[in-house]
């Protein structure tokens, strides 16, 4: 069976701006302050890597609540039994991924237009990230930014929840929420702040504070 899962506050770890205490330990210190997904995005290590630090996130994470989503790489997604991948509109087909995963992992899917929003396939995909909302560095050949009107205009397109991503602070998760999003994805607004939980607790407290 599918794991529930709660897109409130989705880290999405970078092994680059984590480095001072590196992505377990940003992850552990993330989760205690509120974070309710992990994403694994290391574009850097090979399938190898994703393995090993996957399944010490796996060990850090158990009994937290919180899911574990591996980017890009099913065979590691399947080798350490994630909670679930995420794929993008380039990487491999969804019908693919799915077969790969199987039914009892969630599948996420990039999204960048509305288009693209309404043609995903509810039968097969769990949520989506909708965005990019703004330019951002964490993620260099990012889409063009679409702001929160595009934003909305691509989760009203979806029957999918959908977090938003991209240059998101803590100032914008009420117009992120306003705009139809279950949550915030977020790289930089945690991964290498001087204290992640706290980064977390911010983010989590204009959740609250938006939701009514
Ligand atoms: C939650 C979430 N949303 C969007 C993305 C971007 O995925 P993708 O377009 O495949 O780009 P890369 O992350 O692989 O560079 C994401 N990773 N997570
Ligand atoms: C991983 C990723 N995907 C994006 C997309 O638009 O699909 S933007 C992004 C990086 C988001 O990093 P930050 O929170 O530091 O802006
Ligand atoms: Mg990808």
């Amino acid at each position: 069976m599918k794991p529930a899962f709660d897109l409130s506050l989705y880290l999405v770890l970078d092994p680059g701006l984590c480095a001072g205490i590196g992505m377990v330990d940003t992850a552990r210190r993330a989760v205690a302050g509120g974070a309710t997904m992990v994403q694994l995005r290391d574009k850097t290590g090979g399938t190898a890597a994703m393995i090993e630090t996957g399944r010490a996130l796996k060990r850090a994470l158990a009994g937290t609540g919180a899911r574990l989503i591996v980017n890009d790489d099913v065979e590691a997604a399947v080798a350490i039994s994630a909670d679930g991948l995420h794929i993008g509109q380039g990487d491999m087909a969804v019908a693919e991924a799915r077969a790969r995963i199987g039914e009892g992992m969630l599948l996420g899917l990039s999204v960048e237009s509305p288009a693209l929003a309404a043609a995903v396939d509810p039968h097969l995909v769990d949520y989506i990230g909708a965005g990019p909302v703004f330019a951002t560095p964490s993620k260099p050949d990012h889409k063009a930014p679409v702001g929160f009107d595009g934003l909305a205009a691509q989760i009203a397109a979806s029957t999918v929840p959908a977090v938003a991503i991209g240059g998101l602070k803590a100032d914008h998760v009420a117009h992120a929420l306003r705009a139809g999003a279950r949550g915030v994805a977020v790289v930089s607004a945690i991964c290498g702040q001087p204290d992640p939980e706290a980064a977390a607790r911010v983010l989590r407290a204009e959740i609250a504070a938006a939701v009514p």
